[in-house]
């Protein structure tokens, strides 16, 4: 909750109180209560959280990180301020983790791990999950040692740094009354003079290295960049090839690297980054005594880049089709499945997201099946229900997952996926989107993210040409002595008029039909194709107006990955004109 939105300005302590009660008890809440909170209790509850944890033992000594030598005499300066017997001051570091404290020290509500899987909802998981100034109070702490306590977190930054280094916050008893928290202006102060303090100590031995080997390849002539979580490197030749929303992408890949190899210094390869097929990022570790402390990317161009189509043929079971916007959706998926990110395929209901969702994620060995959420199919709370996540056959990492019609996830495991791509950036994920279901704003906030790495899968009716390969495919298996289903070139042109609104489902069952219901021998004539498919075959196409239309909307939408507001402001119109349309193409 920020300052402006936590309950001393919005619901009273008491509705809170009784909401949380309810929320441990598994009743339903009252009104009012706001949602944000209820998802951070959801979270914790997902975590695993229990809610009357213990308050830890005596402090820990504290941290002898670079934070904490430079927060100690910040502290010692202050303490004759915090003698006032009621507040106390922490110091966490990107990690959440306590490295100093200063003030009263309040044995009844100490821990020294402040993140969101250890303890549930806090102001300095927030403020470093958000990058902003965060208060909570009270009853909106999940753990009932936190009760009465109120809470303000300011992050401490570098200057220029895209990540805060960690936080500062200022905790007492339960404030009564309106206003803000009594301590932010303290908070915001020692957050201060801690970044000071920072900035006073002049480069260590993991910068200077990280420092080193940019220089290095940049002498060399290469395009580089260089990140560590905190801030970034970038040289001119890079910046030339890199738009500003690419190196902002490659820096929050770099840090999810960095935050997923840990102390034991795993590092897979050198994960490459591609933009269009025209130019593309090796990530290279940076090591400090055996740990990834930094990330170097070295970007190229591609020497067959321009218009390439990276191929689909590497992986099995990936549907085929001849068409040039077929070839290059999947070639896209391809391409950003080989980054070991969670991937968005969005479409209409039948374009095949799920089969070729399940033969990325089975891979080029066809490995066993992913495990299979359909929130379509599936009550509210099927994905919180995978904790502890599964590992995947074999043991090596976690289990790979295909998450169908996202669109229709229910409240609890939309935060149960915000929790999991949290907690396992690098999770192989393809999850399904089929537009045209109006969903809450978590939901929307959370496609928003995945829709940055995410692929469209055209219609059928935008690629006729693969009608006959499809054709082939979906017909059942001749019985013994008998041909294969053929279809005449009449039929085929018949079956291209069609609109296909359920696409290849659509198709597949109209081939099971007329496969069903033949008498004779020979290749399926028109005659033989439903009533309602010869009638629409021969009424007047669109005109060459609206075709041109439809066309530079599908386009539009694609380029935005089915994000209608982007698309319609790309093309200038309103939200409202893009929908009706859309509706007017079934
Ligand atoms: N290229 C293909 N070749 C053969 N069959 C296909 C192909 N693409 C899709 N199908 C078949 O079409 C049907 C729909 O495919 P799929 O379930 O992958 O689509 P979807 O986009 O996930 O659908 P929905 O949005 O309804 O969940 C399935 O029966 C699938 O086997």
């Amino acid at each position: 909750m920020s300052c402006t939105d936590s309950f001393r300005s919005g619901p009273e302590p008491a509705l809170l109180r009784e909401a949380r009660a309810r929320f441990l008890a598994g009743r339903p809440l009252p009104d009012g209560v706001p949602e944000p909170l209820v998802s951070a209790w959801r979270r914790a509850a997902f975590f695993g959280v229990p809610h009357d944890l213990a308050a830890g033992a005596a402090p820990r000594a504290p941290g002898d990180g670079p934070l904490a030598a430079a927060a100690r005499p910040v502290l010692e300066r202050l303490a004759g301020a915090l003698d006032d017997g009621e507040r106390r001051v922490l110091v966490a570091d990107a990690r959440c983790r306590v490295v100093c404290r200063g003030g009263v020290p309040s044995p009844g509500t100490l821990r020294d791990d402040l993140s969101e899987e250890v303890v549930g909802h806090n102001s300095a998981a927030l403020a470093l999950r958000y990058g902003q100034r965060f208060e909570t109070h009270g009853p909106e702490h999940f753990l009932d040692l936190w009760q009465g306590v109120s809470a303000v977190s300011v992050p401490v930054r570098r200057p220029g740094a895209a990540r805060a280094l960690g936080t500062v916050t200022l905790a007492r008893g339960l404030c009564a009354g309106g206003g803000g928290h009594p301590d932010t202006a303290l908070a915001e102060a020692v957050a201060a003079a801690v970044e000071a303090g920072w900035a006073a100590r002049g480069p260590r031995e993991p910068e200077r290295r990280l420092l080193a080997a940019f220089a290095r390849e940049r002498a060399a002539g290469r395009a580089v960049l260089a990140f560590d979580g905190h801030s970034r490197l970038v040289s001119e030749a890079a910046a030339g090839l890199l738009s500003p929303e690419a190196v902002d992408g490659l820096e929050r890949q770099a840090v999810a690297l960095l935050a997923a190899d840990g102390p034991a210094g795993r590092w897979d390869g050198e994960p490459t980054v591609r933009w269009g097929g025209a130019v593309a990022a090796r990530l290279l570790p940076v090591r400090e005594s055996g740990a990834v402390t930094g990330a170097l990317a070295v970007v190229e161009e591609e020497a067959d880049g321009a218009g390439r189509e990276p191929g689909a043929g590497a992986v099995p079971g990936v549907p085929p089709g001849s068409s040039a916007v077929w070839r290059r959706a999947v070639g896209r998926a391809v391409e950003l499945f080989s980054c070991p990110r969670p991937l968005l395929l969005t479409g209409e209901r039948g374009t095949g997201k799920t089969t070729l969702g399940r033969a990325l994620l089975r891979g080029p060995d066809g490995a066993a099946w992913p495990l299979t959420v359909d929130a379509a199919g599936a009550p509210d709370g099927e994905l919180a229900a995978l904790r502890p996540y599964p590992v995947a056959d074999g043991g090596a990492g976690p289990a790979p997952l295909l998450l169908r019609h996202v669109e229709r996830l229910g409240q609890r495991d939309v935060a149960a996926l915000v929790a999991l791509l949290d907690e396992r950036p690098r999770l192989p994920l393809v999850v399904t989107h089929t537009p045209g279901t109006e969903v809450g704003p978590c939901l929307a906030r959370l496609l928003d993210t995945l829709g940055a790495r995410s692929v469209t899968l055209p219609p059928l009716r935008e690629r006729p040409e693969d009608l006959p390969a499809l054709l082939t495919r979906l017909a059942p298996p001749p019985s013994p002595g008998h041909p294969p289903l053929t279809w005449t070139l009449e039929a085929v042109r018949a079956l291209e008029a069609q609109p296909w609104p359920g696409n290849v489902t659509e198709l597949a069952a109209l081939v099971r039909e007329v496969a069903r219901g033949r008498r004779s021998a020979g290749p399926v004539r028109r005659e033989e194709l439903p009533r309602s498919v010869r009638r629409r075959a021969t009424a007047p196409p669109p005109g060459t107006i609206e075709r041109a239309e439809r066309e530079t909307i599908l386009a539009a939408l694609r380029t935005h990955g089915g994000n209608k507001a982007r698309a319609a402001a790309s093309l200038g119109i309103a939200r409202a004109t893009l929908y009706r349309k859309l509706r007017g193409y079934g």
